[in-house]
């Protein structure tokens, strides 16, 4: 039983996601973290007769209260997109939102695991492992970007075409980041159904381009945030039951620092040296237990690969650069 914290948990994605990990028996304390509101959805949320306790905190001086004692620290803070906006758009804001979340942890709870849904993702992860490399307190294993709404998103587009696969229990693997032409469902490795080249680039381009097929419907209100609280809550889960619960042989997609993760060897190498990069991971008690293989691919699958590899490229730079050439502030300032 373990100490999670939500920050951003006043938001669109927080909300339902506290909601969700209010359900969880392995959370004995769940902090709701934000500059505004978080008192008051927490007030609500300590009426579920669930074990858990709930606090809130907000604003910045109550941070080290929420972070300390955290085994876990779920980021969903920061702006989301417009019509007509890219992820990218998104950094300039939340670039800063979540160095202060990652410097904050390094100081306060430094053996946490952190979950970043902040986007860009491709470049907010690379964020917080650089903050944490600075301070000292960096172990890839436990920085996770969370890309599981692509996964949720791939099962559930495979099974409105082909009803037979079932959308729950089977798992498609997505590779790459997570924003447009990085995400790249491994639909060739899909065992239950088979599909035409066609239906193969429609799914992809559908699945590639899902965030936005929300943020249209939701004309200017912001994007995903129901079915990113599920895919939250269905990683941070998987999490707990591979480090509290036990679990062996739990599978995850998610996009991770490569380069001192056990198993990574051969993704460096497929990727070209690539220091992120989203894949199946295996959980486990110290968060990343190892990171498999890149599947085998098709043609078709390889040219998307590339083809994020260079988007990639320009992401991770940007964010490591936000916090090696001096976009970071001292923890004391905070
Ligand atoms: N990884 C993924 O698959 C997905 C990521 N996202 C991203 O998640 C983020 C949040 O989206 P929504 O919840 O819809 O936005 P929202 O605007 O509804 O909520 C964001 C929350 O963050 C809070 N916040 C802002 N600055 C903060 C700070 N310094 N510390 C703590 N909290 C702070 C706000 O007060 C607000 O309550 C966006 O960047 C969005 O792009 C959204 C969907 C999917
Ligand atoms: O599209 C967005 O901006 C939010 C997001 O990451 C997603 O829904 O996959």
């Amino acid at each position: 039983m373990v100490k999670v914290v939500v920050c951003g948990a006043a938001g669109g994605i927080g909300q339902p996601l506290s909601l969700l990990l209010k359900q969880s028996s392995l959370i004995s304390h769940l902090a709701l973290y934000d500059i505004v509101n978080a008192a008051g959805v927490a007030s609500d949320l300590s009426h579920i007769n669930t074990a858990s306790k709930v606090t809130g905190h907000v604003g910045k001086d109550s941070l080290a209260e929420a972070l300390t004692g955290a085994h876990t620290v779920v980021i969903p803070a920061g702006v989301p997109r417009k019509p007509g906006m890219t992820r990218d758009d998104l950094f300039k804001v939340n670039a800063s939102i979540v160095r202060d979340l990652a410097q904050a942890c390094a100081q306060y709870c430094p053996t946490a695991f952190i979950l970043v849904i902040s986007n860009p993702v491709n470049s907010t992860v690379p964020i917080v492992c650089e903050v944490l490399k600075k301070a000292k307190v960096f172990d890839p294993r436990r920085v996770f970007g969370v890309t599981t709404l692509d996964v949720v998103r791939s099962s559930t587009f495979v099974h409105q075409i082909k009803p037979q696969f079932e959308p729950h229990s089977n798992r498609i693997t997505v590779v790459g980041g997570h924003s447009g032409a990085t995400i790249v469902p491994v639909l060739s490795q899909v065992k239950q159904v088979r599909f035409s080249d066609e239906e193969i680039k429609t799914l992809t381009h559908r699945i590639q381009y899902g965030g936005d097929e929300v943020v249209k419907a939701k004309d200017g209100a912001g994007s995903a945030t129901l079915s990113m609280a599920y895919a939250g809550a269905r990683f941070t889960n998987s999490l707990l039951e591979a480090s509290v619960g036990g679990k062996r042989g739990l599978v995850e997609s998610t996009y991770v620092h490569l380069i001192g993760n056990p198993g990574a060897e051969w993704n460096v190498q497929a990727t070209g040296g690539l220091q992120y990069f989203a894949q199946d991971v295996e959980l486990g008690p110290q968060g990343v237990a190892q990171v498999k293989a890149l599947p085998d691919l098709s043609v078709e699958e390889k040219k998307l690969v590339e083809i994020a590899i260079g988007e990639l490229k320009g992401n991770i730079a940007k964010g490591v650069s936000f916090i090696t050439e001096g976009g970071a502030t001292p923890a004391a300032k905070l």
